[in-house]
């Protein structure tokens, strides 16, 4: 039964990048000969059980249509003001065609592992419940300003990634009620708690970093530089 499912991704891929503080959307910096967003694709196709991915870019983009992605079956829809807008134009775009589960992650994630991927999708689909890749927190947290802090027990802290992973109609409908709550989410899994809903938390790789800052970069471009050593082993 749960193999004829169908799973369409989306890639937030609208963002301006603004922490990277280039005059360029940080998803279009080059790792080698590909940019961000095409190692996140080449990725994303290495995941069999995906059917189709859907690329949420901005209407001003200039670079996309520049990429080489004629290997690979993306659909171009337009993203929004938020990385939430984003993903939901995405989910309306497929609405006369809608799969039974959808997988979202960054465009800013292109270090992701694919095994990783596919635990998250078997995780989900054996407990038939969402979920999200998390890495449990390894630093002592603080909570504070400047001058005053206080720590707070990491025993069930994670930090949230992507991929996310949700049934389709259950994903729309919660983006749609965040939405007309005018609630700001800053991933699916918060929607998805709004609705009164529950999450699976998988764990994933600490280090598929979201590139975010002008160190993430410099870190992703050397993790890269090891997982293609390691592919080339
Ligand atoms: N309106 C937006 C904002 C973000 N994203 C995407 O969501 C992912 C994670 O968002 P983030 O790292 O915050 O990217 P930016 O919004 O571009 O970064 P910044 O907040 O520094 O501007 C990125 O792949 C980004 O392209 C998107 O599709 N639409
Ligand atoms: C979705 C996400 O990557 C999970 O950690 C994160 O919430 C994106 O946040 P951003 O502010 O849009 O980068």
């Amino acid at each position: 039964m749960m193999n004829n499912i169908t799973i369409a991704a989306v890639v937030p891929a609208a963002g301006v990048g603004a922490r990277m503080g280039l005059n360029h959307p940080k998803q279009y910096l080059k790792i080698g000969d590909k940019t961000v967003l095409e190692h996140t694709l080449s990725k994303l196709a290495k995941v069999p059980r995906l059917d189709k991915i859907y690329v949420a870019v901005s209407e001003t983009d200039g670079y996309f249509a520049e990429l080489d992605l004629s290997a690979l079956a993306v659909t171009r829809v337009t993203g929004g003001q938020e990385r939430a807008d984003s993903v939901l134009n995405a989910l309306l775009a497929m609405q006369n065609t809608p799969p039974d589960w959808v997988l979202v992650h960054d465009a800013a994630r292109p270090l992701v592992e694919v095994s990783d991927i596919t635990n998250l999708i078997e995780q989900c689909l054996t407990h038939q419940e969402g979920g999200i890749l998390a890495s449990k927190v390894k630093d002592t947290i603080k909570r504070g300003t400047s001058h005053s802090e206080e720590t707070v027990p990491r025993e069930t802290l994670w930090q949230a990634l992507t991929p996310q992973f949700f049934p389709y109609q259950q994903l729309l409908t919660a983006l749609q009620q965040a939405r007309q709550n005018k609630l700001q989410v800053t991933d699916e899994a918060s929607a998805i708690e709004q609705a009164g809903q529950s999450v699976r938390l998988v764990s994933g790789r600490s280090d598929n970093i979201k590139i975010t800052t002008p160190e993430d970069y410099a870190l992703a471009s050397f993790l890269m530089s090891q997982q293609s050593k390691a592919r080339s082993l």
